[in-house]
């Protein structure tokens, strides 16, 4: 899991900051980020994570396979249709309202497919508003997963899962992007998976550096108040 440092620059943010109404959401963010990157985002409730992310996501929204917190789903369309909308870009809006009619085969097939490695099989069908909440948020999962895209960003994705779960879909999630950031509240996760953490406090980025080099306790001192 190392960094080349020689790798194209995919984000970058010099004394950044950001003012929504009048609250100073982010101050001072000085931030590169590189292609292969596997960067963890911690940080306490309203430290900013998702600003950030939201930040990210405006820079370039055309390569990028956004997981927002709220999911985005649409209770009206059946679970299949949820994750199609990621890919309704690499089709004309005529192939999509018919597959919205009547689902094509090869779309069917790799979203069945998609399901299946997200222990969805079962539910192509159903409405959203009929499943868990850990299962709803394995659809909005499935539609980022069916965008495509080499940079993932999410904002908690896998908060809802159960921690095999947990595990199992950030592992898809990596194996399926090359350059990935996401917001975590799950200091193991954050460690054992990526190369990198920010650690955010207040809107401020307090650290930025190797997930190597800290330990589960380090991660608890950027929670403490
Ligand atoms: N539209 C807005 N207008 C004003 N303040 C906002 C707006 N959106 C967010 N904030 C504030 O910005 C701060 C950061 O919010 P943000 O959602 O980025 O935090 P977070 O770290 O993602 O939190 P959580 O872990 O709870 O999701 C919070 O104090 C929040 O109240």
């Amino acid at each position: 899991m190392s960094v080349n440092a020689d790798a194209a620059i995919l984000f970058q943010l010099q004394q950044f900051d950001l003012t929504l109404g009048k609250h100073r959401v982010l101050h001072n963010i000085n931030l590169t980020v590189r292609q292969g990157e596997k960067i963890a985002i911690i940080g306490p409730s309203g430290a900013g994570k998702s600003s950030l992310l939201e930040v990210l996501y405006r820079q370039q929204p055309q390569q990028i396979a956004l997981c927002p917190q709220q999911g985005g789903l649409v209770d009206m369309l059946s679970v299949y249709n949820n994750i199609f909308m990621g890919g309704l870009e690499r089709h004309s809006s005529v192939y999509n309202l018919l597959n919205l009619i009547r689902s094509f085969n090869t779309p069917r097939a790799e979203i069945q497919q998609l399901c299946n490695e997200l222990g969805l099989e079962d539910k192509l069908w159903h409405s959203p508003d009929r499943l868990s909440g850990g299962q709803r948020q394995r659809v909005a999962v499935g539609r980022a997963l069916y965008r495509q895209q080499p940079v993932f960003l999410g904002d908690e994705p896998v908060s809802a899962l159960d921690p095999l779960q947990a595990e199992n879909i950030l592992q898809l999630l990596i194996n399926r992007h090359n350059t990935l950031l996401i917001s975590l509240h799950n200091r193991r996760l954050a460690l054992a998976h990526f190369d990198r953490v920010l650690a955010l406090r207040a809107g401020e980025l307090v650290y930025d550096g190797p997930a190597a080099a800290l330990t589960s306790n380090d991660l608890d001192a950027f929670y403490a108040s």
